[in-house]
């Protein structure tokens, strides 16, 4: 038994509700591209030491990680998720409204940088902002996201190291190139603590300064 498959053992429960989503994704003939159940687990601790009330999510798919976010969150707590495809936005929803939580949730379907846009018009502000939508465009994700979050928010991204590929100098696809530069602002932007913790595919954690 690897570390990995160690951590999932203790720590990921039998869930017949992630269960069913899988089973939806795969019964659409679509890509499970679903965080792994050791990243839903830790979405939802994440949430729930945050304190957060206002979650925004880019990239629904079937709603896996819309759950187990939702799953950190107090009663009053509201996720708001971004999806390009109309008919995952949809999927994802009837998935929420199986776990209990269909009235938690608001998708906006579309190109996510038009909805940003549209929600940055709107004075909307949120605690916590989960970026795992396409990679190319994590550093316009990044900076829209500052500019949403309320002092105090954790802006946390998946796939950060894409199989260490943004360790290694001979990928210089734009893929690639553009993760090394949204890790490199989570590591440097002054309004911004952060980390990359290496779970999953790498995830980034970053908290929004007081000072913002
Ligand atoms: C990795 S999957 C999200 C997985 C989901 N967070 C989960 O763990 O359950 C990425 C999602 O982002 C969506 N997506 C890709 N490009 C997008 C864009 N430009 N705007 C909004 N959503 C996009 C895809 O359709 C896909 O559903």
């Amino acid at each position: 038994m690897n570390v990995e498959e160690y951590i999932h053992s203790l720590f990921t429960k039998d869930d017949a509700i992630l269960d069913k989503v899988l089973e939806s994704i795969h019964a659409n003939g679509m890509r499970n591209i679903s965080v792994p159940p050791e990243i839903g687990k830790l979405l939802t601790l994440l949430v729930k030491i945050s304190g957060a009330k206002e979650i925004l999510e880019i990239g629904a798919l079937g709603g896996y990680s819309g759950i187990c976010l939702v799953r950190g969150l107090r009663e009053e707590g509201h996720l708001t998720s971004l999806e390009l495809k109309e008919e995952y936005a949809q999927l994802a929803h009837e998935n929420l409204q199986r776990a209990g939580f269909g009235d938690r949730v608001t998708y906006y379907t579309g190109e996510a940088l038009k909805s940003l846009d549209q929600l940055e018009k709107n004075e909307k502000r949120f605690d916590f902002i989960f970026i795992d939508a396409d990679k190319e465009n994590y550093p316009n994700y990044l900076d829209r996201s500052i500019r949403l979050a309320n002092p105090g928010a954790l802006i946390v991204g998946d796939n950060v190291l894409q199989r260490g590929q943004v360790c290694d100098a001979s990928y210089v696809d734009l893929r690639t190139e553009n993760m090394r530069a949204f890790n490199q602002r989570m590591a440097n932007d002054p309004d911004l603590e952060s980390i990359i913790l290496p779970v999953g595919q790498g995830l980034s954690i970053g908290r929004v300064k007081e000072s913002k």
